[in-house]
This record gives structure tokens, C-alpha cells and sequence, in this order.
């Protein structure tokens, strides 16, 4: 029950505006009376709207920050313009660790901080992730009302239970995507297939002109499509959908805004159309019975909780975001710094022939080692995603709770707000990453000190301890790093992720030289950080680039082995 103490102690000229009001039947008459106090109202509301919300508000809830020009807008619409930029912009004013924006009829908690982020992002059984993006999710594909009924049953456990199909279809990508056999399996055929399509794509001396984007959207959903989705996977059945499945990226928050789509979003509307309709044929066709595992226990998942073979191939496109939408732009920017930067390319091409095998035209890329003996390789990436990583953890309070975190107040989130935890303000944090937080650093994640679970130590021959990619720098805590979000949905590809991602760009560099259109050293493009984002950042501008064979390297057959 609120306490409406509270909202006769808020700084409100509450006398003032009783006195107004009872005085104007003595000044006014008839209509006037109406349309005076129509518009002291609104007036009235418009200036003392954010000390009425700050005393509707518990004491303990994160505190309120005051629309900006616009009183119950002004936040939604500094987020439509800013994009993910707009958690800066209120830091940069505020600077709380967390805050609460009202916006039209809801609460969005805004995390800026790891110190909250942590206990947030622990207490799966009070947050709801899939609460935040079943709408998302509705739109992205376009499920009919039937589907959602079966999506939202027992989303949240809340029957006690743990079946459902959202419960059921999490557990098993995680199981399938964890470090194990099946894991190794589809990394292993993924390595193989980027090494088939690059070792084709330029051949002897030819000089190749195309946009880097390009070249890794096409690998990637080509290599990635074949490895998950089978032999027989609706992009190898009808390639131009590898085109339309990019075209519709580019263009489906237009499509997801609903507003007569099929006019306004054409391209992208048309493109979903098609791949929606190639995805339905191959469950249809049962073509996913030659798929990976994870398709397969998928499959039959969402279909033995009833959705329409057409529906069960729309779950398949939000799979099919989650495997490419961060994978190829992550891998674009990969190789973005690393050819941008004479320096560094020469330190990873050097570094990287430890994990080389092969004589003469024949060579092999060992992706394991990579990971072991490649501490630059490792790091340029880590840092790579740092930077361009800007997708807020988002969560919906289920359950009233307090969070609390080491020398701060105790604060309550209340039932129905919405929580963003702000990955992009807490990756360039000085706080937490010290003075050059914003500027890219390849060595940031090396150490000679640390080990790590993911990347051993060992001692070198001379006694001294070798170079090491840790998983964080020292004294980062571990919710600071968050470009694979956190908690109980932190991304379960992210393991495939990384062998895929180190295997592509070695191969590319060792491979290829890439330059500017001018055949001088490609650039960094600008990031565009003002767009709502789905994925991590993308370039305002895809550069156009030159690829080459490395001289010597002509008529070399790469591989690439897990
Ligand atoms: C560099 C590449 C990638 C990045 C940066 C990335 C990032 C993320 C992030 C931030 C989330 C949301 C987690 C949260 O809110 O706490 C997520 C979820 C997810 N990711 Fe990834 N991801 C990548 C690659 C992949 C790949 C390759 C796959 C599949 C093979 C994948 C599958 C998924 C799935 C299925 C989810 C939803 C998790 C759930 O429902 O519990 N991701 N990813």
C-alpha cells in the first residue's frame, strides 16, 4: 500500500494549488471554469511531475532521475535518439551507480555499476529474462497467438515446475553448447568449412574488392548454417537467402515497429518472408534430421510442445540472430583493428605460427593452441569485444527484492521494473578499467602472472613465467566484463564463439593482406553507437577493402583443426 504521507510531505505546493482551484467559481464562469482548470492541471502536472513520482516512490527504490524537457517522455524518447548512448548521457549527469527512469507506464532500472550488476544478475529466481524479451522475440518473427500461449507457459518456473518450452529449449542449447564432444564436433566441421570457403575466395594472384563485412557475413552464415543446421540447411538449398537473411538484420527494427511493414520496411519485410518460408520447408521436409545435435533436440522440442511446423521453423530465425548477430559484426571489427595496425598484425602473425603445422603448400591452423600459446591473438580479442560490446543485460523484477553490494545502500526493486544492466557504460568505466578505459588496448587481457581456467600458465624453459590472456585484468571484477551478458542466460554460444571467431581471423592473417581501396592500411571505421541496440556495435560506414594472398602464401591449402 503506498504511503500517501509520502505524497502530502513531497515538495508540492499543495495549498496553493487548493486555493487556485477553489478560488476560480468566484473569478470565472461557465466554460472558462472547465478550460481554466483543464489547463492548470496539465500545467500543474507538467511542473511537479517528478516531485509527485519521487514521493510515489519507496525510499529504498534506486533513485528517480527527472525527465529531461519532457515529463513521462522525455526518457523514451532521449533512449530513441540516443540509442545505447543515452546510458552515458544520464551517467555523465547523475553519476549513480544505479538509477530509476520513469518512462511512459513502466520503471527501467538502469545498472551502471558491476558492483550491482553482480547481485542482479544472481538472482535468477526474482528476474525474469525472458519476461523482458518475449515481445521481442514475438515481433522479430512474428508468432501467432497459439505459439505465444505455448512460449509463456511456465516461462518463469512459476508452476513449480521446470518443463515448458522455453525452460526445456534453454537446458538443451546450453548442454549442447557446453565444452564437451558435441561442442568439439561442430566447432571442428565449422573450422574445416572456413577453411574450404578461404581458401577459395582468393586464389594465386588475384586481387580481391569487397566489403570486410561482406566477406564475413558470407562465411560465416554459409560455414555456420552447414555446421548447425546440416547439408541440407535452407541456405545451402536457396543461397540467395544468405543475401535476405542480412537484408532483413539491417532492417528489422523497422519491421518489428509493426507499422504496415510490408510498405514501410519492404525490403527487410520481404526478405523475413522468404527465409520464414525456406525454414518452415525444412522442418517440413524433416531436413533437419541430418542437423547438428542442437537442431535436432530443438526440433523436437518446440514441436512436442505444439507449435505448427511453420512456427517451429520462425524459432529457428531467433536461433539463427543468436549464432550470427554478434558472431560476424565481433569478427568484423576483430580483423579491423588487427589490419589497421602494422604493428600488432606482425606481433600476431608471428605469434601465431606456434600454432601452425604443415610443410610446404600444405598447413594447419590448431585452434586449441591458439588459445594456449596465443595470449595477443587472445587478448586483441577480449578487448575487441570490450569495446564494441553495448547490449544491456535486460531483466524483469518478478519478485519485490533488495540487492546490496559491499559499502552501499541496500536498494529495493520493486515487482514489474525493468532492469537494464548497461554494458556499454561499465566496459569504458575508468573506475573499473583505469585511465585509458576507452581506448583499445590488444595487451589489456595479457599476464604473466595470472592463470586462468581458460588459459593455463606454464613456465617457461628459462624459469620465468610465460605470457598469459587472463579472463579479466587484475582487479576487474568479473561483472565488469560483459560482452556475453551474465547470470543464469549468460550466452551459452559463447565458447563456439571464441574457437570460431580465433579460428577465422588467424587464418585471415596469415592468409591474406587487406588494405584500403587505395591499397594502403585499412582504417578503423567510425562505430555507430546511436542506434537501439540488438548485437554489439556496428560501423556507421562497411568499409570496402583489397584481399590478397600473402606473397608466398599463393598456392597454399590452409586447414583449420580444433
Ligand atoms: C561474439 C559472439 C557473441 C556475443 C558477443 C554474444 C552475446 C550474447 C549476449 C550479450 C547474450 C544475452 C545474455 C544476457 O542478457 O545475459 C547472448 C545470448 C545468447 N546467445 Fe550469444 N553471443 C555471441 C555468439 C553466440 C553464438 C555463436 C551462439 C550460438 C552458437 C549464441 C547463442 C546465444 C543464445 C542461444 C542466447 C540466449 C540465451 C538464453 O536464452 O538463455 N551466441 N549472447
Amino acid at each position: 500500500m503506498m504511503d500517501l504521507s509520502r505524497l502530502w510531505n513531497a515538495n508540492v505546493p499543495w495549498l496553493y494549488h487548493a486555493l487556485t482551484l477553489s478560488s476560480v467559481p468566484f473569478l470565472l464562469s461557465g466554460d472558462d471554469i472547465r478550460t481554466f482548470s483543464v489547463f492548470y492541471i496539465i500545467l500543474t502536472i507538467s511542473f511537479d511531475t517528478e516531485e509527485l513520482l519521487k514521493a510515489l516512490q519507496h525510499p529504498s527504490e534506486p533513485p528517480l532521475i527527472p525527465h529531461p524537457y519532457l515529463p513521462f517522455l522525455g526518457h523514451v524518447l532521449g533512449m530513441f535518439w540516443h540509442g545505447a548512448r543515452y546510458w552515458t548521457i544520464v551517467n555523465q549527469r547523475t553519476q549513480y551507480p544505479i538509477f530509476t527512469l520513469q518512462t511512459l507506464n513502466a520503471r527501467t532500472i538502469g545498472v551502471i555499476s558491476p558492483q550491482f550488476a553482480a547481485p542482479i544478475q544472481r538472482a535468477s529466481k526474482s528476474t525474469s529474462f525472458y519476461g523482458m524479451i518475449l515481445e521481442v522475440t514475438r515481433r522479430l518473427v512474428d508468432f501467432d497467438e497459439p505459439s505465444m500461449k505455448i512460449i509463456r507457459w511456465n516461462l518463469d518456473n512459476e508452476l513449480g515446475h521446470h518443463e515448458g518450452l522455453m525452460n526445456e529449449a534453454h537446458d538443451s542449447v546450453t548442454s549442447v553448447l557446453s565444452p564437451g564432444p558435441m561442442l568439439n564436433q561442430m566447432s571442428t566441421i565449422q573450422l574445416e568449412k572456413f577453411a574450404e570457403l578461404l581458401n577459395t575466395i582468393v586464389c594465386g594472384s588475384e586481387l580481391l574488392s569487397m566489403s570486410l563485412m561482406d566477406l564475413v557475413k558470407r562465411t560465416f552464415t554459409t560455414a555456420n548454417a552447414f555446421t548447425i543446421y546440416g547439408p541440407r540447411n535452407p541456405f545451402a538449398v536457396h543461397p540467395e537467402l544468405v543475401q535476405k537473411f542480412w537484408d532483413y538484420e539491417a532492417g528489422m527494427i523497422a519491421v518489428m515497429a509493426d507499422i504496415f511493414p510490408s510498405i514501410t520496411a519492404r525490403k527487410p519485410w520481404l526478405a523475413r518472408k522468404a527465409i520464414i518460408a525456406a525454414l518452415q520447408e525444412f522442418i517440413e521436409k524433416e531436413n533437419y534430421r541430418s542437423a547438428s545435435p542442437l537442431i535436432q533436440q530443438r526440433v523436437a522440442i518446440t514441436l512436442k510442445h505444439g507449435l505448427t511446423p511453420e512456427m517451429a521453423g520462425r524459432a529457428e530465425l531467433i536461433l539463427l540472430f543468436g549464432i550470427l548477430g554478434n558472431a560476424v559484426p565481433s569478427t568484423f571489427w576483430f580483423l579491423a583493428n588487427v589490419f589497421s595496425n602494422a604493428h600488432l598484425l606482425e606481433k600476431i602473425r608471428k605469434e601465431t605460427r606456434q600454432a601452425i603445422n604443415g610443410i610446404g603448400t600444405n598447413k594447419v591452423i590448431n585452434v586449441t593452441r591458439l588459445k594456449t600459446a596465443c595470449p595477443l591473438l587472445v587478448s586483441t580479442y577480449r578487448e575487441t569485444l570490450r569495446l564494441i560490446g553495448n547490449l544491456a543485460s535486460v531483466r524483469l523484477v518478478t519478485r519485490t527484492h533488495n540487492i546490496s553490494a559491499p559499502g552501499q545502500p541496500s536498494y529495493l526493486l520493486k515487482k514489474g521494473s525493468m532492469v537494464q544492466i548497461a554494458s556499454g557504460v561499465i566496459h569504458t568505466a575508468e573506475s573499473v578499467w583505469g585511465p585509458d578505459a576507452k581506448t583499445f588496448n590488444p595487451t589489456r587481457f595479457i599476464s604473466s602472472f595470472t592463470s586462468s581456467e581458460q588459459f593455463s600458465t606454464e613456465a617457461s624453459a628459462s624459469g620465468s613465467l610465460e605470457k598469459t590472456a587472463t579472463q579479466l585484468p587484475k582487479s576487474v571484477p568479473s561483472a565488469a566484463y560483459r560482452a556475453f551478458g551474465g547470470g543464469s542466460v549468460i550466452c551459452p554460444g559463447r565458447h563456439f564463439a571464441q574457437s570460431e571467431i580465433l579460428g577465422f581471423v588467424a587464418l585471415c592473417v596469415n592468409l591474406f593482406d587487406i588494405s584500403d581501396q587505395d591499397g594502403g592500411t585499412m582504417h578503423v571505421p567510425e562505430r555507430d553507437d546511436s542506434r537501439i541496440p540488438l548485437s554489439v556495435i556496428k560501423p556507421v560506414k562497411e568499409p570496402h577493402v583489397l584481399i590478397s594472398r600473402r606473397k608466398g602464401e599463393e598456392k597454399t591449402v590452409w586447414r583449420l583443426e580444433l
